[in-house]
């Protein structure tokens, strides 16, 4: 049941030898595929495969250079996402299009035509919402303003406001990406619900664990091309993996734990605190103290908000924190006098921040200037008298070597970083950072949203750096991943590290207590972790 449907049904979604050009790039070729109704399609493949390209011309944000859509059955021209809506289509983005400063409510209210609304007062939208998210399952609070709610709210909020508008064909870019485990488990009993009700759904993902587990069919792209579509029952994970890259992938761990080239760290923490809001009495980050030694990747394993990312930005320089020392490289920071990211850069401490588009990149630079951010007043990048400019030539010059040597697709230094696939932005930066072969790595979520060709190249990336003697902090909210890749653990829960562990005593149960633990009584949470 790939092609056609249930009970002999049109496909919900037919689309047909669609073909999409940016310049020198086919993003799309002649694609074809057909999506039963009532079912979850997953679309899968490596980066820059062209996944959502082809969901934006579905959703009428592109046209196709080539080809043609019909939507259950009919011949259908979308030529723009309004059209899109009123053929019934709904798309999520991975990147929220929300109002922060307004209400739940006023955000599902926002955009969609006046006269819709004009027939039903405030309060009836609120009534027929609330009858929505008890059929569905999207608990949403109406009255909170968007800047106060999670990201798993927020998703379920922009799913919600698809099928308020008449949603019946549901495009999910990649929606578990920022999700933490029980938020992903959540959007998936939705999504059961929603097929269930006889809502059509096609399914972006990475996660070849994700596709088995919801999806009824997938599709498989690779340059721009489909591959294969099948039905699930008839492949694996592995299969999937080899036909996204075409070869085998593996992704498992590459031996026992390394051991540091030297006992004494080249970086070292003390009671690092960071205050939430004023009153609260809650601590971000709360008395945590870390060492990194020479050659040893360091894991931090924790539900996403549980102060790693406020670890990583007090440990990059890039936010002081209320109380706390650090030594780096020789040298001693205290609260008062804190670390600044130029400093921490020319102590040789890198950072790969978990928002690349917030921190990593400005998106409207051309990838040659993303490829130097921060280390662009090098003398190695500057020209002219008094070395006032950039020397340019230099820099596409290395960036087109960082390209080769990342794979970084397409190999087009002068092309908007805002214009290369998620995927490929992470791997500028992680080849920008490891390029300044530095003494400490900082890196959060070094995959996400990363096909598991690259997850492979670039777990390979690390442990190599890891081998020359640099010492690694890896913050992920993938077990799989800190399981694969670190040679020790921490974990954080409530802003503290409630515990630490070597890799050898790790396992996702002992982990995942640790994880859940109070953090006031850790060691009985530590103990009971490491127990046989
Ligand atoms: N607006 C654009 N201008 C130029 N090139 C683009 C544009 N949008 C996408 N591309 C290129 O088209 C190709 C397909 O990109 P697309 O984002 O569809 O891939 P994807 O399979 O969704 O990747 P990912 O898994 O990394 O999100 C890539 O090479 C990308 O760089």
């Amino acid at each position: 049941m790939t092609e056609s449907s249930r009970g002999g049904a049109a496909p919900a979604v037919r689309l047909c030898d669609i073909s999409k050009r940016f310049g020198a790039v086919q993003a799309n070729r002649a694609v074809s595929l057909a999506v039963a109704p009532g079912t979850v399609h997953g679309l899968v493949g490596e980066n820059g495969a062209g996944k959502s390209t082809l969901m934006a011309i579905l959703y009428g944000y592109y046209h196709a250079d080539e080809g043609h859509i019909e939507v259950d059955g009919q011949r259908v021209a979308i030529a723009s996402s309004q059209q899109a809506i009123a053929l019934g289509i709904g798309m999520v983005h991975q990147h929220f299009m929300l109002v922060d400063t307004l209400s739940a409510l006023d955000n599902v209210m926002l955009g969609a035509e006046p006269a819709f609304f004009l027939s039903r007062a405030k309060r009836q939208v609120r009534q027929e919402l609330e009858a929505l998210m008890r059929d569905t399952g999207l608990t949403v609070r109406l009255d909170a303003t968007v800047a106060e709610l999670p990201v798993g709210e927020l998703q379920r909020l922009e799913i919600l406001k698809a099928l308020y508008r008449g949603a019946r064909i549901l495009i999910l870019d990649e929606p578990t990406a920022v999700l933490t485990p029980q938020e992903t488990d959540q959007l998936f009993e939705v999504l059961r619900r929603l097929r269930a009700r006889g809502t059509t759904i096609l399914l972006i993902t990475h996660k070849l664990r994700e596709v088995m587990a919801l999806c009824d069919a997938v599709t498989v792209m690779r340059a721009g091309a489909v591959i294969k579509t099948c039905a699930i029952g008839d492949t694996s994970p592995e299969d999937l993996a080899e036909s996204m890259v075409g070869r085998k992938v593996n992704l498992g761990r590459a031996g026992g734990a390394a051991k540091p080239q030297s006992d004494t760290p080249v970086l070292k923490a003390e009671g690092l605190t960071v205050a939430g809001d004023a009153g609260s009495g809650v601590h971000l980050l709360g008395n945590a103290s870390l060492a990194l030694r020479p050659g040893e990747i360091v894991g931090v394993a924790g539900v996403s908000g549980n102060g790693q990312s406020e670890l990583l930005e007090v440990l990059a320089g890039m936010r002081a924190p209320d109380a706390g020392t650090l030594h780096l490289a020789g040298r001693d920071f205290h609260a008062a006098a804190w670390l600044d990211p130029r400093t921490a850069r020319d102590l040789k401490l890198a950072h790969v921040p978990e928002d690349r588009h917030a921190l990593g990149m400005v998106l409207s630079f051309p990838a040659w200037e993303t490829a130097a951010l921060g280390y662009h007043e090098q003398a190695q990048y500057r020209a002219g008298p008094f070395g006032l400019g950039i020397d340019q030539r230099h820099l596409r010059a290395q960036t087109a070597t960082m390209m080769e040597q990342f794979d970084v697709r397409p190999r087009n230094a002068d092309l908007g970083s805002s214009k290369f696939s998620g995927g490929n932005q992470q791997k500028l930066i992680l080849a920008r950072e490891i390029g300044q072969h530095p003494a400490v790595l900082l890196v959060g979520q070094p995959t996400r949203g990363v096909d598991i060709g690259a997850i492979e190249f670039i777990h390979n990336q690390l442990r190599r750096l890891r081998d020359a003697g640099c010492a690694i902090l890896l913050v992920s909210s993938e077990l799989d991943e800190i399981l694969a890749l670190a040679d020790r653990v921490v974990v954080m829960n409530a802003g503290r590290i409630t515990g630490e562990l070597a890799i050898d005593e790790c396992s996702e149960k002992n982990l995942g207590l640790l994880m859940a633990a109070s953090p006031t009584h850790d060691k009985t949470a530590a103990e009971a972790a490491t127990a046989p």
